[in-house]
C-alpha cells in the first residue's frame, strides 16, 4: 500500500477553503503539497504491517553467551525519544521516551534496530497504548524471545493545546511479556533499571 498524495493534496485544499482560506494566496499555494509530503513522512508506518516491520529489522546475532540459561538477563534501552499522532484528534504525542526491554533467547537484536522499530510504529495514527503492544509484537517476531516490556511516556497535544489544556499532563503506558508478566521479582528489577 502507498500513501495516495493527489488525495490528501485535494482534501488539505478543500479543509484550507472550509476554514474561510484563500488556498491561491503565496503563503499557502504550496501547503497542499507540503502537507501531503509531510503525511506521507510521518504515517509511512500505515504502508507496513507489523510483520513487514519484523523483516526490515530482522538484523540479530546468534551468540553463544545467550545460549546459556545463566546468562539470560535483561537487555534494556532507555530514553529512545518519539512521536506519534493520535488517532482521535490527529494531534501530536510528543515529548515521549519509549523504554525496551527484553531477554535475549539465543538470538541478540542490532541496538539501533530496536530505535528503527519504535520510529517507524509511532509515523502511525496511533493510541499509546498501541505503540507499546506493537513494538513488543514486533520485538518478540525479531528475538524468539516471549520475555519482552515497553514502558512509554508522552505528552498528548490533544489534551495539552486544546480540550481539557492539562499542559503538564503525561501518560505512561507499560506493555509486560512472558517473564516481565508474571515474575514479579524480574519485574521489579526492570523498574529498579527503568528509573
Ligand atoms: N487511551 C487513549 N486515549 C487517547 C489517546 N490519545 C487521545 N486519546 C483520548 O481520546 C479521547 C477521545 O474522546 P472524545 O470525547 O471522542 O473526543 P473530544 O470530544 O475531543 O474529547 P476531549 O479531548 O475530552 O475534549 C479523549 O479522551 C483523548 O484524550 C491515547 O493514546 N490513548
Ligand atoms: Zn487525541
Amino acid at each position: 500500500m502507498k500513501i495516495d498524495k493527489a488525495e490528501i493534496e485535494k482534501h488539505i485544499k478543500g479543509i484550507l477553503i472550509a476554514l474561510g482560506e484563500n488556498p491561491d494566496r503565496q503563503g499557502l499555494k504550496e501547503t497542499p503539497t507540503r502537507v501531503a509530503n509531510m503525511y506521507e513522512e510521518v504515517f509511512q508506518g500505515i504502508c507496513y504491517t507489523n510483520d513487514d516491520i519484523a523483516d526490515m529489522f530482522n538484523k540479530t546475532f546468534e551468540d553463544d553467551l545467550y545460549v546459556e540459561e545463566e546468562n539470560k538477563d535483561i537487555v534494556l534501552m532507555k530514553d529512545i525519544d518519539l512521536f506519534s499522532h493520535c488517532e482521535h484528534h490527529l494531534a501530536l504525542m510528543y515529548n515521549m521516551k519509549v523504554a525496551v526491554a527484553y531477554i535475549p533467547n539465543k538470538k541478540i537484536i542490532g541496538l539501533s534496530k530496536i530505535a528503527r522499530i519504535a520510529d517507524m510504529v509511532g509515523r502511525r495514527l496511533q493510541l499509546q497504548e498501541r505503540i507499546g503492544t506493537d513494538i513488543a509484537e514486533i520485538m518478540q517476531n525479531i528475538t524468539k524471545s516471549e520475555d519482552v516490556a515497553v514502558i512509554i511516556e508522552g505528552e498528548h497535544g490533544c489534551m495539552t493545546t486544546r480540550g481539557i489544556k492539562k499542559t503538564d499532563a503525561k501518560t505512561v503506558t507499560t506493555t509486560f511479556r512472558g517473564k516481565f508478566k508474571t515474575d514479579i521479582l524480574l519485574n521489579n528489577r526492570l523498574m529498579m533499571m527503568y528509573k
